[in-house]
């Protein structure tokens, strides 16, 4: 208790109850929303006294309690007060902040610039958009800046989907109340759309999200958006919003390296309050290696997998629990199979695919191999570009290039698709 002060552990301990087995540890909570907050602020301390108290090996389990005491209400009202939570319209995720996102190759440029966003909203990136694949941080980035603002002042927030923005906006159009629509968000002070790219190909949204744009935009109120690609790269969007969208800061975010995967999973282990294993760890980041919220998954499914059995997490039983993920990321094709098979396809020597010869015959094959490494495995550009001898910004070009030509053309699709089969056998 001396640790906390009392109206934190008010609101915090006491609505909690526990219970010790010997083994481990459960907590029973009142609800999942105080769970997300009870372990983002003293998940990790949690875990140090249960282990103090119990032993190295103790497992502390959180449930959420389906008769909880009466006086559990207080933790949301702290929250709401600490997190102002009242300046929000939408939900922001408390477990999203710039403290437990890890830093690393990959998305070193978007934590910064995100960074930068929290500390001058409105003044330097506006608007930032932030780009990349699935499960790589950006939900996470956006919810961090967010927490941030709400900490230091009352910067009211609205915080969206770009699906939910469209599906408000045609219950609006249905309820004949665009203008209340129009209103709530010409009133905030920061506007954040996640996964924009929902709204392309949708006219009247599109239409509607340019004049939010532009209103909140003059009077320097910050935008922020997430998508999973780049203004460029989005098909179907107005020419008008795609050059808003270029205005501020465009950021893309890339899968992390091994060290960063290494550096994540420990941090979610020990928010978790679990010990990993070093080879354990290993086995995990070196596997899953394109998509973080897999990794985490992984993660928590060797959790509870422990914990209801009561074994130890080691490589056999890793290797076990997750034979089908790994065995998966086994089975996949690699970057070399793809450089020997495209090679023989077009008849060229392999030592082509990382030469620097330029010619069509040679630059051509070269091309479609990059291409199909990116869509076939779950290397990263960087590691793709490695093994061609060439830097991410190629490999990025030709994916972009085949990927063009596919969509213009029929033929080429066509025998796109028989390499592709071809590469999977
Ligand atoms: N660098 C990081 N440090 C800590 N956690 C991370 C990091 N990157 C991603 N995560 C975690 O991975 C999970 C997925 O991240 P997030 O939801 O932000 O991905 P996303 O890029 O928004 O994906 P999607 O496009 O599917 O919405 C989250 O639980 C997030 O906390």
């Amino acid at each position: 208790m001396d640790e906390v002060p009392a109206s934190r552990f008010d609101a915090w301990v006491r609505p909690l109850t526990a219970l010790c087995d010997g083994h481990g540890l459960t907590i029973k909570v009142p609800n999942r929303f105080f769970l997300d907050g009870l372990k983002a602020s003293y998940g990790k301390r949690i875990g140090e006294l249960a282990k103090s108290l119990v032993g190295d090996e103790c497992v502390v389990l959180y449930e959420v309690d389906a008769n909880p005491p009466p006086e559990n209400e207080t933790a949301q009202s702290e929250l709401k007060e600490s997190g102002t939570q009242s300046n929000v319209d939408g939900y922001i995720d408390p477990r999203f902040t710039f403290e437990n996102f890890v830093v690393g190759s990959g998305n070193e440029f978007c934590h910064a610039a995100s960074r930068a966003v929290a500390d001058k909203p409105g003044e330097i990136y506006n608007p930032l958009y932030l780009y990349g694949g699935v499960g790589l941080g950006k939900t996470h980035l956006i919810n961090a800046v967010a927490n941030e603002l709400l900490q230091k002042d009352h910067t009211r927030i609205a915080y969206r989907t770009g699906e939910r923005f469209t599906n408000e906006l045609i219950q609006a159009i249905r309820n004949g109340s665009t203008d209340a629509f129009r209103n709530q968000y010409r009133q905030v002070d920061v506007l954040i759309i996640d996964d924009i790219q929902f709204i392309a190909g949708k006219d009247r949204t599109q239409e509607e999200f340019f004049h939010t744009f532009n209103a909140l935009y003059e009077v320097k109120k910050q935008i922020i958006l997430t998508s999973d690609r780049s203004p460029r790269d989005l098909t179907n969007l107005m020419e008008r919003l795609r050059s808003r969208f270029n205005w501020g800061l465009v950021a893309d975010i890339q899968p992390p390296d091994l060290e960063t995967r290494l550096a994540i999973l420990s941090s979610k282990a020990e928010l978790a309050g679990i010990q990993l294993d070093k080879d354990v760890a290993h086995l995990l980041a070196s596997r899953i290696t394109n998509n973080v919220r897999e990794l985490e998954g992984a993660l928590t499914r060797l959790t509870a997998h422990a914990t209801l059995t009561g074994r130890m997490i080691d490589i056999a039983f890793a290797r076990h629990v997750l034979r089908d993920l790994l065995h998966e990321e086994v089975r996949a094709i690699s970057i070399e199979d793809i450089q020997k098979k495209v090679a023989s396809y077009f008849n060229i020597n392999v030592r082509e695919m990382s030469s620097t010869k330029r010619s069509r015959t040679v630059a051509f094959p070269r091309q479609i191999a990059m291409y199909a490494c990116k869509e076939l495995t779950t290397r990263s550009l960087p590691e793709i570009g490695a093994s061609f001898n060439k830097d991410h910004t190629t490999i990025l070009y030709a994916v972009r290039k085949v990927d063009k030509m596919r969509q213009e053309d029929e033929d080429f699709d066509e025998e796109m698709g028989r390499i592709m089969r071809l590469l999977k056998q």
